[in-house]
């Protein structure tokens, strides 16, 4: 029935206010206000419309996103957009295309990398999209490898110019997004070469394609790399590919903040530390772990809708059927992924500060938080994108069946997420990372430095490692410092475990080798205590609303609860709790899912998303599902005719044939 709100006795049930929960999840009541207009502008806007990309050609997509990005350029000029409007309007159309990278990357890499007269020469082009540019670094045969990238750029002193070459097949660009049919420029990795010497691994400004027919300049060859996961979905992206053949450009095209090549040919280091010419990717990292809370929160919205309206099995004492939310395994797939999707929000915000921060010191020309930034924003991109692909996945079979329908939103969801897990850095690789840094603290460990920032509880070694959880009853395990020590001595002990070991190989660097899986582990320990840590410093923050602090402490407990649950093996095998300890947590998460199920369909309203945005048949906001299932099957092009095409090729011979054997 139109009008009716099937999940009303559902919103009835909630504990407390949703409106200021909007607020804590927003971030601020500006940023409430921000989202939940332009949110409603896209939604009622019919170009920004999305529930036909499924059966769109290639083409059709592509040209859909170039479409979509014209007008949402135009309202945001016309209407006169801030930044943060602007951010929010890309957000809510929905759709990956090149401006993701030409704001997310280009741009940035511009402002990290460039002197101030290269930004004053190139911004401005830039931000008024009379160039658009991509970020071309991964080559056909190195993405994680950085520094085995095979791109040349060779200094020639006769012309003032770079030759930039690509020598084999393999040096080709592979896979920048924007670059395969929109990008007129790209930030292009290659190796500088001058005097014969090669310098490693720098950013040039290249143009590609021609400013008045788009036709790609003498000497780049450049294209669309193909199909990829899934119908629609990552496919309005044109990832490309790009050969160059002795492609000059001018000196002062190479980005030249960090480092510089004079007219004579003289390379000039500067005090800075080069890695920040990964610079950018340090930025998207810290952007793509606040949207690993988007992407999740969007699928368990639907989840946790549809199955309050969902009913199977009569309950046990007759009656209507049960809504399957009131099973407790539901709860114990469900009620985690909600959690973790507020954790991932709470996380994601601290990650921008930080970022922030960083970037301030780096100014001043202060490098040693540097470290400590690459490995929060690598392990936490790492360790929240895995969680969320993961969790959109259990989502989807959430919703049993018809989870697995394209208009569940589940299946797009999933497909364009899932790339995540890969692009900015693999997610192994990544973790790596932070295990390096790990290794190296505990390695300092007594030599006077102490650990700060994130490491900072590893100052406290001696008590971490010899420490008892003191846990005696279910509710002790509501009591922040008992939650934080037992992931404290775990994350601790399994680090210590490692450099144990390492330091039983002569060759270090043939140790870590073999110990790769054991640091991967430990370094998610630590990444986990980090969300964890964050939350709780959250909720133990100034929060307003009737029952908003109290749904939050539960949600972090079930969060710290569930993880302990899940990795209770790195619990018991490093003593950090004992197995009557880890029944009473398990208790606990019992007791904690019943208090959060009245809760469950409000909690999802606070993220205040829009059918539109959420794109799903199971997720809609007043639960009317069944009704609207038939709507969009009939849409489907399959039934436009009753009889469908082919038949009388290829399905009445069949049947033909079968009736004359029959009648032998
Ligand atoms: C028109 C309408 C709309 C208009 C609207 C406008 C608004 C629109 C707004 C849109 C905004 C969008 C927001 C952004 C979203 C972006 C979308 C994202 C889409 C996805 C695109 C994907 C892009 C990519 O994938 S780009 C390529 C990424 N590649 C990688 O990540 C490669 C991974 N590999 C590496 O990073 C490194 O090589 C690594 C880390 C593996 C290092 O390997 P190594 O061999 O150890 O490295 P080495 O170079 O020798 O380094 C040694 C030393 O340095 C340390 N290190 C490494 N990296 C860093 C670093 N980044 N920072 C600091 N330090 C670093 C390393 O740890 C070593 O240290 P020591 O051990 O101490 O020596
Ligand atoms: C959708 C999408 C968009 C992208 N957009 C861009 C873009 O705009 N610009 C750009 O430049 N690039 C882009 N990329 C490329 C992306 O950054 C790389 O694919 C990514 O960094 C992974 O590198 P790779 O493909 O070389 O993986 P590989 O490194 O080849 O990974 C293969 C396997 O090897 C493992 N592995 C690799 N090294 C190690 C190691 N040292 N130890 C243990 N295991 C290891 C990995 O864990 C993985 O299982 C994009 C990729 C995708 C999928």
């Amino acid at each position: 029935m139109e009008g009716v709100d099937h999940l009303a006795d559902e919103r009835n049930k909630a504990e407390f206010d949703v409106e200021e929960m909007k607020i804590v999840w927003a971030g601020s009541r500006h940023a409430f206000q921000v989202s939940n207009r332009i949110s409603r502008l896209v939604a009622n806007d019919p170009i920004f419309e999305k529930s036909k990309r499924a059966v769109m050609s290639r083409k059709e997509l592509f040209k859909n996103t170039l479409k979509k990005s014209a007008h949402a350029w135009k309202m945001i000029n016309e209407l006169r957009l801030s930044d943060e409007e602007s951010i929010r309007f890309r957000s809510f159309m929905d759709q990956p295309g090149f401006v993701d990278l030409h704001w997310g990357m280009f741009v940035p890499a511009i402002k990290g990398q460039g002197t101030e007269e290269q930004q004053q020469k190139w911004l401005p082009l830039a931000n008024n999209m009379q160039i658009i540019g991509c970020y071309a670094q991964t080559e056909l045969g190195h993405g994680s490898h950085v520094q085995g990238l095979e791109t040349t750029a060779t200094f020639d002193p006769q012309t003032d110019q770079f030759i930039i070459h690509s020598p084999t097949q393999t040096s080709s660009k592979w896979w920048p997004g924007g670059l395969g049919k929109v990008s007129t420029h790209a930030v292009v990795y290659a190796r500088l070469i001058t005097n014969g010497k090669d310098h490693g691994v720098h950013g040039f400004i290249v143009q590609l394609r021609s400013l008045d027919d788009h036709s790609p300049l003498p000497g780049i060859t450049v294209g669309d790399i193909g199909m990829k996961f899934g119908n629609g979905a990552y496919n309005s992206m044109d990832n490309g590919f790009l050969k160059f053949d002795h492609f000059r450009i001018p000196r002062d095209q190479m980005l030249m903040r960090l480092s510089k090549v004079t007219r004579e040919g003289k390379y000039v280091a500067s005090d800075v530390p080069r890695q920040l010419v990964y610079g950018t990717m340090v930025f998207v990292r810290q952007s793509i772990v606040s949207n690993a809370s988007n992407a999740l929160s969007r699928a368990v919205c639907i989840a946790t809708r549809y199955s309050a309206v969902r009913r199977q099995f009569a309950s046990q004492n007759g009656g209507t059927e049960t809504q399957v939310i009131d099973y407790k395994t539901q709860q114990n797939r469900l009620f985690p992924l909600l959690a973790s999707a507020y954790a991932f929000r709470f996380v994601g915000e601290w990650l921008k500060w930080l970022y922030t921060d960083v970037t301030q010191r780096l100014e001043a020309s202060d490098f040693a938080t540097l470290p400590e930034a690459h490995a929060c924003t690598a392990g936490l991109k790492s360790m929240t994108t895995s969680a969320t692909a993961d969790g959109i996945e259990e989502c989807r079979k959430l919703c049993g069946g018809h989870g697995y329908l394209w208009c569940s939103g589940l299946p797009e969801l999933f497909a364009v997420y899932v790339p995540a897990c890969t692009y900015e850095g693999d997610n192994v690789v990544l973790q790596l990372q932070v295990a390096r840094f790990l290794m190296k603290t505990v390695s300092q460990l007594g030599s006077g430095k102490a650990p700060a920032g994130t490491t900072e509880y590893m100052g406290r070694a001696q008590h971490l490692l010899k420490c008892r959880s003191s846990v005696k009853k279910a509710e002790d395990w509501l009591n922040p410092g008992m939650v934080l020590e037992a992931f404290e001595a775990r994350a601790l002990r399994m680090a210590v475990s490692c450099a144990n070991n390492l330091s039983k190989f002569e060759n270090q660097e043939q140790g870590f080798s073999e110990l790769l899986a054991d640091l991967v582990e430990a370094a998610i320990a630590h990444c986990q205590l980090i969300v964890v840590s964050k939350f709780i410093a959250k909720i133990e923050g100034e929060i307003k609303g009737k029952g908003v602090k109290n749904q939050l402490k539960n949600l972090c407990y079930i969060y710290a609860l569930h993880l302990l649950h899940k990795h209770l093996g790195d619990f018991l095998s490093t003593d950090s709790v004992t197995p009557e300890q880890a029944s009473l947590a398990s208790h606990q998460l019992r007791s904690l899912y019943s208090q959060l199920r009245p809760n469950a369909v409000a909690l999802v309203d606070a993220f205040n998303y829009t059918d539109h945005y959420l794109g799903s048949v199971l997720g809609r906001y007043d639960g009317n599902v069944y009704p609207k299932l038939f709507e969009e099957a009939l849409k489907d092009p399959l039934n436009d005719s009753v009889v469908p095409d082919g038949y009388h090729e290829y399905i009445r011979p069949l049947i033909k044939q079968h009736i004359r054997s029959a009648r032998l």
